[in-house]
């Protein structure tokens, strides 16, 4: 099951054409949309929300057509935190703010909301545009886990965060998806958020899928292999290298082919030093270099 399916959707931007995008968001999961500045995060999670409309194909929310019709029911099981606050809510309150939720919100729960203000020092009484940036963001973060949704699209959700405040959100992240069939979309630049959240990876650059990956299965994928310099001149020409780095002492190739790389090695009797994982900001600059 799909908690959401985007069929040849596309956005045209002044500067970008995002799409046409076809990928299916399985439900249970939680799936991180990485890629450079610009390339289409935030408008593909706004046109999953239903606030931009794509100029072609249909998105669906499970079996639901997300379109610009005012039935908003199955808007109350998805939580979206945009990346820029809402500035309508700027002179609200904490308090003030999640009466309104409450009201809108069949499933709030006033005890989830009132332990998450205490758990992250958030002052209900304080106006939203007082707060500071991490402030405001933890706080809208409480507000869409308050009315306990299936789904949550989270565009950056720790920008502006302090590194203990980002731990636990991490935790309360963490903990959403121990609590069923749950699932979350996040577009993020943090490699360590994509390290510990995803299940699966989605690369998006210049409004193009480029890669759509389980993220253990992307890792097995590429491999950093050092060698002696004296053997520079028996790789020029090996399968699957993606990168080479050479210094006086040694030679780095980033790999993406291995079963085709270890076989060259093998039939060229050539041992490397060391093998290792490469990491996630190195695959992404690999996976898009050469994408038009
Ligand atoms: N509301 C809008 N109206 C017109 N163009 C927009 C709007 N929002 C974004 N764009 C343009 O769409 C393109 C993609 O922007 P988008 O914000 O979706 O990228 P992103 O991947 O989320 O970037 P970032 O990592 O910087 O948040 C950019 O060229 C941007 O200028």
């Amino acid at each position: 099951m799909n908690a959401y399916t985007l069929e040849a959707v596309e956005k045209h931007r002044e500067h970008l054409r995002v799409g046409p995008l076809n990928v299916e968001f399985p439900s249970g999961c939680v799936t991180a949309i990485v890629g450079v500045n610009g390339s289409g995060k935030s408008t593909m999670l706004s046109m999953m929300i239903g606030l931009a409309h794509p100029n072609q194909g249909n998105i669906y929310f499970g079996q639901q057509r997300v379109d610009a019709d005012h039935d908003y029911e199955w808007k109350q099981r998805i939580g979206y935190l945009p990346e820029q606050p809402n500035s309508e809510d700027d002179y609200k309150t904490p308090d003030q703010l999640a009466t309104v939720y409450a009201y809108w919100y069949k499933n709030w729960d006033w005890q989830v909301y009132q332990s998450m203000m205490a758990k992250y020092e958030i002052p209900p009484k304080t106006r939203l545009n007082k707060m500071s940036k991490g402030m405001r963001r933890k706080c809208e973060l409480i507000m869409i886990l308050s009315y306990r949704p299936d789904v949550l699209l989270l565009d950056e959700p720790s920008s502006g965060l302090d590194p203990v405040s980002w731990r636990y959100v991490m935790e309360d992240l963490q903990k959403f998806m121990d609590d069923g069939d749950r699932t979350i979309i996040i577009a993020t630049h943090i490699i360590d958020e994509v390290r510990r959240l995803a299940d699966y990876i989605m690369f998006l650059h210049r409004g193009q899928l480029v890669q759509f990956v389980e993220k253990d299965e992307l890792f097995d994928a590429w491999k950093e292999y050092w060698f002696n310099i004296s053997e520079a001149a028996q790789l020029k020409g090996a399968p699957g290298v993606k990168d080479t780095l050479q210094d006086g002492v040694g030679v780095r190739l980033i790999v993406n082919d291995i079963p085709q790389f270890e076989d060259y090695l093998q039939r060229h009797n050539i041992q490397p030093i060391r093998v290792q994982t490469v990491p996630l900001d190195e695959i992404m600059l690999q996976s898009i270099k050469g994408v038009k």
